[in-house]
C-alpha cells in the first residue's frame, strides 16, 4: 500500500505552507471560541474585511477581487474596518515570499468560520497582492435593491447567490452605533448583533422567517437602510427557506464563501483546494503502534546504501498539535524526528518512509511513487553551512553569523543574501515586507576547503524570515531560494 494526496507532490513550498498554516498555524489562536472584541467578534471582523477585500472584483474584465487592496482602501466611508490595523500586523507575521498578505485575508476567513462554530471551507493558495486600491464597489444600505444586484452580479454572485451570501455573512456580528448612528439609533447600544447567537449558524435565517429577527438592516427605524430585508425578500424569501435546513445553510455557505475566498483577478491562478492535511500520516485508531523508518538511496558514487535503500529510525517522536481546524476535524498524529547521517560521496538522490504495524503489509510513503526527490548538480555549487553558521546574541533580535560555502576562489566570487522580513514596523497600511541585500564578505575565521570558499553574513530573525542566497562565480549565477531561517536556526549552534 502506498499513501499519497492527490494535491501535494513535495517539493511545493507554497502548499506545504498553506497545510502548515492550515492544520497547526497560530492563526486560529484569535478567533477560537468566537472570540469576542469591541461587542462583535474577531470572526465577524475578519470575515467583513475579506468581503470588501474581494468586493473590488468584477467579472466583465477580471480585475480585483481578494487581492488586499483592502490596504490601501481603509479611508473609505463604507470601510470603518474596526481593529483592522491590528489584524494587518497580526497577519504579516505569517506571509513569507510566495504567501501574502491576500492569502491570509482569505486563511482569515476559514478559520473565522471554524472559530464561531461554523463549516470547514477548503482553502486554496496562491493570491497576489494588490499594489494600489481597487474601485469604491463595497454595496452600502442605502442603496437599492438594483444597484445591489448589479454590484453582486459584478463581483460574480446571482441574485440567489447574493441573498445565501449575504445570510451568511450576516449570520456573525452586527452594526456598530458609532459608525452607523443612522442604523442603529439608541446611542446606549455599542453593537446591534444581526442575530440573537454569536454563532455562525442558521439563527439569521430562522429568526427573520419567524418575525422574530433584530437585524438592523431588516427592522431598523430608518427604512432607506433595510437592505438585508430588501435582498432576503427579494425572491419572495424562497432562498431563506431553503437555507432554513442548517445541512443546506452550512453547504450553501461552504460553497459560497470558497467561491468569495477564490475570487481573484483573472491572472491569478489559485492551488487546489486543501481539504485534509497532507504534512503528515494521520494515525490510524486502529493501529496501536506504528513503527516509522526513513529510507534513502545514493545519488553517485560506489553505492553505499543496499538497494532497499539505508535506513534510520526516529530518534524523537511527539504528538501534533493541531489548530482549530485540525481540532474540527478530530485529527490526530504523531510528528517523527530522523536524525540520518549521509555519506558525503555517494550523497542522496531520495528519501521515503515506511510504516510498519505488527498486523499487515508496510504502508509505503514515497510522494506519489518517486520518492522525495533532492535534486542538486552533482558538484553543490553553493550551500548555506548551518553547522558552521553560529547564533551571536540573544534577546528580542537573535542574529545569526550565517556561513556560506561556495564552490570556486575567492577571487572569482562575489555574493549577496536577500532577506525578506514578513514583519512591517509601519504605522499605517500598507504592511509590505521589509527586503534587505546583504553582501557576503569573505569568511577569515573558515580556511577554504574541499574547493569550497566560506563566506559570511550577520542576519537578524524575526518569525519566518526568509532568505535567498546569491553567487557569482566567474561570472556564473547560482541562487538558492527560500531558504527558511526559522527551520534553519533549529540546527545552528549559539556561539
Ligand atoms: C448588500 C450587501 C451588504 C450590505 C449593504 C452590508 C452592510 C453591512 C453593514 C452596514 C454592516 C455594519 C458594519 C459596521 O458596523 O462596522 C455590516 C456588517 C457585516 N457584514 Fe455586511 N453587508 C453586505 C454584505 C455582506 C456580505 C456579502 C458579507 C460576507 C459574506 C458581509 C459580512 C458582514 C459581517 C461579518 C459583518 C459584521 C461585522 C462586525 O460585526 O464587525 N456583509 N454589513
Amino acid at each position: 500500500q502506498s499513501l499519497s494526496s492527490p494535491t501535494f507532490h513535495w517539493p511545493n513550498p507554497l502548499l506545504s505552507y498553506a497545510d502548515q498554516q492550515l492544520y497547526e498555524g497560530p492563526v486560529g489562536i484569535v478567533v477560537a471560541n468566537c472570540n469576542p472584541r469591541d461587542d462583535t467578534t474577531v470572526s465577524a471582523q475578519w470575515l467583513r474585511l475579506a468581503y470588501h477585500d474581494m468586493a473590488t472584483h468584477n467579472v466583465d474584465d477580471g480585475t480585483g477581487g481578494l487581492d488586499a487592496s483592502i490596504m490601501y482602501e481603509l479611508d473609505r466611508a463604507q470601510a470603518n474596518l474596526v481593529d483592522a490595523l491590528e489584524d494587518f500586523n497580526g497577519f504579516a507575521m505569517g506571509i513569507t515570499p510566495f504567501f501574502g498578505m491576500a492569502d491570509m485575508i482569505a486563511l482569515g476567513v476559514v478559520f473565522a468560520v471554524v472559530g464561531c462554530g461554523g463549516p470547514i471551507i477548503p482553502f486554496s493558495a496562491g493570491r497576489v497582492d494588490a499594489t494600489v486600491a481597487g474601485p469604491a464597489t463595497v454595496p452600502e444600505p442605502q442603496q437599492d435593491l438594483a444597484t445591489h444586484i448589479e454590484l453582486f452580479r459584478q463581483q460574480g454572485f446571482n441574485e440567489t447567490e447574493m441573498i445565501a451570501l449575504v445570510a451568511c455573512g450576516h449570520t456573525i456580528g452586527g452594526v456598530t452605533q458609532v459608525d452607523f448612528p443612522t442604523i442603529v439609533t439608541d446611542p446606549s447600544v455599542v453593537v446591534d448583533t444581526f442575530d440573537t447567537t454569536p454563532a455562525f449558524d442558521n439563527a439569521i435565517i430562522s429568526e427573520y422567517l419567524q418575525n422574530t429577527t433584530q437585524d438592523v438592516l431588516v427592522v431598523g427605524p430608518n427604512i432607506t437602510t433595510r437592505s438585508d430585508f430588501r435582498i432576503f425578500s427579494s425572491d419572495g424569501n424562497v432562498t431563506m427557506q431553503n437555507l432554513l435546513s442548517p445541512d443546506t445553510f452550512s453547504e450553501t455557505c461552504t460553497a459560497l464563501l470558497q467561491r468569495m475566498i477564490n475570487t481573484v483577478p483573472s491572472t491569478v491562478n489559485l492551488t487546489d483546494p486543501i481539504t485534509e492535511p497532507f504534512g503528515y500520516i494521520i494515525n490510524d485508531p486502529l493501529f496501536s503502534y506504528q513503527d516509522v523508518t526513513m529510507l534513502w538511496a545514493d545519488q553517485q558514487g560506489d553505492s553505499v546504501c543496499p538497494s532497499a535503500g539505508c535506513s534510520v529510525q526516529p530518534y524523537n517522536t511527539q504528538p501534533v498539535s493541531f489548530s482549530i481546524i485540525g481540532q474540527a476535524m478530530g485529527l490526530a498524529a504523531t510528528r517523527d524526528f530522523f536524525n540520518a547521517t549521509i555519506n558525503a560521496t555517494s550523497s542522496i538522490s531520495k528519501f521515503w518512509f515506511e510504516i510498519n504495524n505488527d498486523d499487515s503489509d508496510p504502508v509505503v510513503v514515497d510522494n506519489g511513487g518517486s520518492g522525495f526527490v533532492i535534486e542538486q548538480d552533482p558538484t553543490l555549487s553553493l550551500f548555506l553551512d548551518v553547522l558552521r553558521s553560529v547564533g551571536v546574541g540573544g534577546g528580542p533580535t537573535v542574529v545569526f553569523r550565517l556561513v556560506v560555502a561556495i564552490l570556486g576562489d575567492a577571487a572569482s566570487i562575489t555574493g549577496s543574501i536577500t532577506t525578506f522580513e514578513p514583519f512591517s514596523f509601519a504605522a499605517a497600511p500598507p504592511f509590505l515586507p521589509e527586503i534587505n541585500v546583504i553582501s557576503l564578505e569573505l569568511d577569515e575565521s573558515n580556511p577554504p576547503e574541499g574547493g569550497y570558499t566560506f563566506f559570511t553574513a550577520n542576519v537578524s530573525l524575526v518569525p519566518s524570515i526568509f532568505l535567498d542566497i546569491t553567487a557569482n562565480v566567474g561570472g556564473v549565477t547560482y541562487t538558492l531560494e527560500n531558504v527558511d531561517l526559522n527551520t534553519a536556526s533549529n540546527f545552528i549552534r549559539p556561539v
